[in-house]
C-alpha cells in the first residue's frame, strides 16, 4: 500500500520527484521537454548528469508538481541510480530493448521500496520499432504500470502522470482540468565522482 497524500489546492503545488530511468536515446529528454515546451526535439544530445524539469499539472483534488529527474546513461548506473533515485515517489522506465528493462527495475526498487512505477514505451510512432506489444509482459508480472507513447505524435502524453498521481492520492477519481502550467525551469545536476 503506498503513502497517501493530499495535493495541494491553494498556489503552492505538492510536489513529489519522479525518476525517469532507462537507456540512453529511448527519448526520456525529448519526452520531458515536449511536456514543457510543446516543442519536439530531432537531435539527439545524450544527457550529461541529470536534468531536473518541474511539471505542474491541475487536478480536481489541486496541483501537482512532478519534479522530474531525466538521467544520462551511466557506466556504473546502480551507484548513480541510488544517488538519484532516493526519495523518488514515482518512476518511469523508457524500454528500448526489453532486455535492460528487469535490471533498471530491480536498481529502481532496491533504493525505493513501494513506489508507484510506470513502465513506457516511447516511439511507438516508429514504424520499424522493434519491440512489439506482445513482446511487453514484464508489467504484469511485477504489477507495473504500461503505456505506449510517443513524444513525438504527443500520443498518450499524460497518461503516465494521471496514472502516478492517482496512485499518490490514493484516489482512482484524480482526474487533470484545463491547462497544464507548464514551469520553464531547468536545472542541471552534475554528476557525483564514480
Ligand atoms: N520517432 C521518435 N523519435 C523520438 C521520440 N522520442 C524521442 N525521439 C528521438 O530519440 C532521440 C533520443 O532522444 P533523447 O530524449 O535525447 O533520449 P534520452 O533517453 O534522453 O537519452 P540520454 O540523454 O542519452 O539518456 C532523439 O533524436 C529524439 O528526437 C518519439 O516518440 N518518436
Amino acid at each position: 500500500m503506498h503513502m497517501t497524500h493530499q495535493f495541494s489546492a491553494a498556489d503552492c503545488a505538492a510536489t513529489f520527484k519522479l525518476a525517469l530511468v532507462g537507456d540512453g536515446g529511448t527519448g526520456k529528454t525529448t519526452f520531458v521537454k515536449r511536456h514543457l515546451t510543446d516543442e519536439f526535439e530531432e537531435h539527439y544530445v545524450a544527457t550529461v548528469g541529470v536534468d531536473v524539469h518541474p511539471l505542474t499539472f491541475h487536478t480536481n483534488r489541486g496541483k501537482i508538481c512532478f519534479n522530474c529527474w531525466a538521467t544520462s546513461t551511466l557506466p556504473n548506473k546502480i551507484l548513480f541510480s541510488k544517488v538519484l533515485t532516493a526519495r523518488s515517489s514515482c518512476s518511469m522506465l523508457p524500454p528500448r530493448t526489453l532486455r535492460s528493462v528487469p535490471s533498471w527495475h530491480r536498481d529502481m526498487t532496491r533504493v525505493c521500496d513501494n513506489i508507484p512505477i510506470v513502465l513506457v514505451g516511447n516511439k511507438v510512432d516508429c514504424a520499424d520499432r522493434q519491440v512489439k506489444a506482445k513482446m511487453i509482459t514484464f508489467h504484469r508480472k511485477k504489477g507495473l504500470q504500461y503505456y505506449d507513447i510517443s513524444a513525438t505524435s504527443n500520443y498518450n502524453f499524460e497518461k503516465p502522470f494521471l496514472w502516478l498521481a492517482k496512485k499518490i492520492a490514493n484516489d482512482p477519481n484524480v482526474d487533470f482540468v484545463g491547462a497544464r502550467q507548464a514551469v520553464q525551469v531547468t536545472a542541471q545536476i552534475s554528476l557525483p565522482a564514480l
